[in-house]
C-alpha cells in the first residue's frame, strides 16, 4: 500500500526564512491536514520525549488498582481502555467480546503551577514535574506553530491564534495522552483488514502533536479519494534523525474556525498484517504513542479568522452570517455530545 504523501517541514532551522516555512505549514495543512514536523531535538529535547516513552511504560505497566483509581472522568481526564464495537455488518464477529482491550489510555489535564489537577498512579507520582516539564514543551511548541498558521494564512493580526491558545488567559480543553496498544499475542484473535487498534476518527481540537516510537507500524489517514494510506513513523529524509518527526494533525476546531480551509483529516490505528504496511515496520508488539491535542483557551470565539485567504475560501460549509458563533468550551461540548451520540456504537471512550 503505498504511503501517504505527507510533507516534511523543519521548523527549527534559523537559517529557513520564516514566512516561507509558514506558508509550506498552511498549504499541507489545506492539502492534507497532516504535516510531519522534523524533531532534531531544537524545540523539545529528544531525551524529554525518550523519558514521556519511558515513564508511559511505567504507567501502563503499574497495578491495576492504581490505575482503576484513577478512572476517565468527564472532564476527559484519567486513565481508560476504549473499546469498539464493530456494527458494520459485514465485520460483525465477535470483535465486541474479544477485542475490548484494544487500547488503554491515560489523558493528563491541565497542570496548575506545576500540580496535576487529577489523580496519579502512585508508581509515576514522584514523577508529577516531568510530565509537568514534557507539558510545558508541548505547549510551547503548539504556540510557535500557532503563529506559523497566523502568518502564512495571513491572518490579523497575525499572533491571533497564539493570542488565543494562551493559558496565562485560562483554562482550555488541553490534553496530553499516553497511549499503549497491547502486543498481538494478548489479541490473538485480531484480524489484519478487519479488527483497529483505534476506530477511525477526527480530533476534536485545534491541533494535534503525536509522537511515535521508530518501526512501529499502524496509523493511517484518509484520502480524500476515501482509501486509506499508511503514515510512516520516519518518512524519506529524516531516517538519520535522532527522533522520527513530531506529526502534526489540525483537529475539528481548527477545521470549524477557517471555515474548512485547513483540514481535518480521518484517521485510524490498524493491524496492517505482514507485508501490507510500511516497510520496516511491524505492529506484532506492544505499540506506545503520545499525543498532545491543543485547544484554544475556552472563552475564546470561534468567529470566522480574520484572514483574507479564510474569508475568501469558497469551499466553506456554511456562510459567514449562518454559522453562528461558538466558544472554544462550547465546541467541544457540541463534539462530545456528537461523539456520544455516534459512537455509542462503537463504545469508544476518548
Ligand atoms: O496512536 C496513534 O498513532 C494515534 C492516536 C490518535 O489518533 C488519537 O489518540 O487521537
Ligand atoms: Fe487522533
Amino acid at each position: 500500500m503505498a504511503a501517504a504523501n505527507i510533507p516534511v517541514i523543519d521548523i527549527s532551522n534559523p537559517s529557513q526564512d520564516e514566512s516561507q516555512v509558514a506558508k509550506d505549514l498552511v498549504e499541507a495543512a489545506i492539502e492534507h491536514g497532516f504535516i510531519y514536523i522534523k524533531n532534531t531535538g531544537g524545540d523539545i529535547p529528544i531525551d524529554a520525549v525518550q523519558g514521556a516513552f519511558d515513564l508511559s511504560r511505567e504507567l501502563f505497566a503499574a497495578p491495576l488498582e492504581e490505575k482503576q483509581q484513577c478512572k476517565y472522568q468527564k472532564n476527559n481526564m484519567g486513565w481508560a481502555g476504549m473499546q469498539y464495537e464493530t456494527l458494520d455488518p459485514k465485520n460483525q464477529r465477535q470483535t465486541l467480546v474479544l477485542l475490548t482491550q484494544v487500547n488503554r489510555v491515560f489523558n493528563f489535564g491541565e497542570f496548575i503551577d506545576g500540580q496535576p489537577q487529577q489523580p496519579i498512579p502512585p508508581s509515576i507520582s514522584h514523577r508529577t514535574s516531568q510530565i509537568s516539564a514534557f507539558r510545558d514543551y508541548c505547549y510551547n511548541l503548539s504556540l510557535k506553530l500557532n503563529t506559523l498558521l497566523g502568518i502564512g494564512l495571513d491572518v490579523n493580526p497575525p499572533s491571533f491564534f497564539t493570542t488565543s491558545h494562551l493559558r496565562s488567559s485560562g483554562p482550555s480543553g488541553s490534553i496530553l495522552r499516553f497511549l499503549y496498544y497491547p502486543p498481538l499475542p494478548l489479541t490473538p484473535t485480531a484480524q489484519p483488514g478487519i479488527d483497529v487498534r483505534a476506530g477511525a476518527h477526527s480530533d476534536y481540537g485545534s491541533l494535534t502533536m503525536l509522537f511515535r516510537l521508530p518501526r512501529q507500524a499502524g496509523l493511517e489517514i484518509q484520502l480524500p479519494s476515501g482509501k486509506w494510506a499508511p503514515v510512516p513513523v520516519s518518512p524519506p529524509g529524516t531516517e538519520s534523525d535522532p527522533a522520527p518527526p513530531i506529526l502534526v494533525n489540525i483537529g475539528d476546531l481548527l477545521s470549524y474556525w477557517t471555515n474548512g480551509l485547513l483540514r481535518s483529516t480521518m484517521h485510524r490505528v490498524v493491524f496492517s498484517g505482514e507485508g501490507n504496511g510500511v516497510e520496516g515496520e511491524t505492529d506484532t508488539e506492544a505499540r506506545y504513542s503520545i499525543a498532545y491535542f491543543c485547544h484554544p483557551v475556552g472563552t475564546s470565539s470561534l468567529g470566522l479568522v480574520p484572514s483574507e485567504r479564510v474569508r475568501g475560501f469558497k469551499g466553506a460549509q456554511v456562510g459567514e452570517g449562518e454559522r453562528g458563533v461558538l466558544t472554544a468550551d462550547e465546541h467541544l461540548q457540541m463534539r462530545y455530545v456528537y461523539s456520544v451520540s455516534v459512537q455509542e456504537k462503537d463504545r469508544c471512550v476518548r
